[in-house]
C-alpha cells in the first residue's frame, strides 16, 4: 500500500542498520519525495549507490541537510551533538530535526543548545533493532509493530511532533510520546541491562575457556546461544550508550545486583522453594510478555519511576 509523500526531502545522517531500515520502508510505502544520506567513506557510498534505495548518497553531513524537510540522525549517540553543530547553519527553516538514538536524555541535552530557533527538534526511538549493523543490514519490515518513542522538549510545535508521529505510524510502528528521563529508565533495565550482561557472560565463558583450556564456547547449548544473539551487537554503538546513560543503568544495575545476590543465597543455602517460586513468577511474566504480543522491548508506559524498583 503507498500514501502520498509526507515529507518532500529528507536527509539520513547514517546509513546503517536503521537510517537504512527507515530508508528502505520509506521507499516502499512512498513516504517520501527525496531521500539523501550520508556515508562516510567512499565504499560505503558506493555500496549504498549500488544498493539503489535513496536518490543521493552524499560525502558530508551538510550537503545531505540542504533543503531537506525531515533530517534524520541514525548515527551512535555520542556522535548526535558534534553532528548537530555541524549542520545547525545550514538546515531549512522550518525543517524538523530527529535522531533514533537508544538514549534520549543526553542525545537531547547534546543536540538542543546547537540548533537554531527556527527548526523543529523531535528527538526518537525506535525500539526496534538486531544485532547486524552497516548499509546491508537493514530491512523494510523492522518497525513494524514495534514501539517509537518520542521525546518532543517542552514547548515543541505539536504540528511537529504529529508529523513525526504520521511518518513512524506509516513505517509502521506504534507510538508513543515520553518524557527523556523516563525513556532513559525504562530502556535501561529493558535494553542497556541485557546487552551489558550479554557482553559480559561471553567474555566470562571465553576467558574460563581459556583458563581450562575446555571448549566452553564451541559446546555452548541453545540456552547461551539464545542468550547471548546481543553480543554481537555494534561496539562503538553500545560504548556509547553505557557513557551517556550512565546514571540509569547504575541504578538499574544496583537493583539487579540485588536480585541476584538473593538468588545467589538462595542457591547456597539450598532453598529449592525460593528458586523455585521466582522461577515460577518470572515465566509466567514472560510467557505473558510474548502471548501479550509485547515481546519489543515494550517499555511500561505510564508507570511513575519508583515502580520499576520492587
Ligand atoms: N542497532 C539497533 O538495534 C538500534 C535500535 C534502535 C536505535 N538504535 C540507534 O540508532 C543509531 C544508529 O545505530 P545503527 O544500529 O543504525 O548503527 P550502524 O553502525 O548500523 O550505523 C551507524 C552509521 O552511522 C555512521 N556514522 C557514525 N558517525 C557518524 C558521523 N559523525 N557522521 C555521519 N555518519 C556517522 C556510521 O558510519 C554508520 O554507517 C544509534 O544511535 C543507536 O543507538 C540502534
Ligand atoms: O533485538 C536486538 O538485537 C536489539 O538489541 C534491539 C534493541 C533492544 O534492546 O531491544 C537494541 C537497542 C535499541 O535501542 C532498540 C532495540
Amino acid at each position: 500500500m503507498t500514501t502520498a509523500p509526507l515529507f518532500n526531502r529528507i536527509a539520513l545522517i547514517g546509513f546503517g542498520l536503521i537510517g537504512g531500515s527507515i530508508a528502505r520502508g520509506a521507499r516502499a510505502q512512498g513516504l517520501v519525495g527525496e531521500i539523501v544520506t550520508t556515508a562516510r567513506s567512499g565504499k560505503t557510498r558506493a555500496r549504498v549507490a549500488e544498493l539503489g534505495i535513496v536518490d543521493r548518497v552524499v560525502e558530508t553531513n551538510v550537503e545531505a541537510v540542504k533543503d531537506a524537510d525531515l533530517v534524520i540522525l541514525c548515527i551512535p549517540v555520542g556522535a548526535c551533538g558534534p553532528v548537530a553543530a555541524e549542520i545547525a547553519g545550514h538546515l531549512k527553516p522550518g525543517a524538523i530535526i530527529s535522531d533514533v538514538g537508544s538514549v534520549k536524555g543526553a542525545v537531547v541535552k547534546d543536540m538542543a543548545p546547537h540548533l537554531p530557533g527556527g527548526v523543529h527538534f523531535v528527538p526518537a526511538h525506535p525500539v526496534a533493532g538486531t544485532e547486524h549493523s552497516g548499509p546491508d543490514s537493514g530491512f523494510a519490515e523492522l518497525f513494524i509493530n514495534r514501539w517509537c518513542i518520542l521525546t518532543p522538549p517542552e514547548g515543541t510545535d505539536p504540528a511537529a511532533t504529529d508529523r513525526l508521529r504520521a511518518f513512524w505510524a506509516a513505517l509502521g510502528a506504534k507510538v508513543e510520546i515520553m518524557t527523556p528521563d523516563h525513556h532513559d529508565l525504562v530502556l535501561a533495565i529493558t535494553s542497556h541491562l541485557p546487552h551489558l550482561i550479554a557482553y559480559t557472560i561471553v567474555g566470562t565463558a571465553d576467558e574460563l575457556a581459556q583458563v581450562t583450556e575446555s571448549e566452553v564456547i564451541k559446546f555452548s547449548a541453545g540456552g547461551f546461544r539464545d542468550f547471548t544473539r546481543i553480543a554481537a551487537s555494534d561496539p562503538t554503538m553500545w560504548r556509547d550508550v553505557f557513557l551517556a546513560n550512565k546514571d540509569a543503568v547504575l541504578e538499574m544495575l544496583g537493583t539487579f545486583t540485588e536480585d541476584l545476590s538473593k538468588l545467589t543465597r538462595a542457591i547456597r543455602r539450598g532453598d529449592g522453594e525460593a528458586l523455585f517460586d521466582h522461577f515460577t513468577r518470572t515465566r509466567a511474566i514472560r510467557r505473558g510478555i510474548v502471548e501479550t504480543g509485547q515481546d519489543s522491548a515494550a517499555p511500561d508506559f505510564g508507570r511513575p519511576h519508583a515502580n520499576l524498583k520492587k
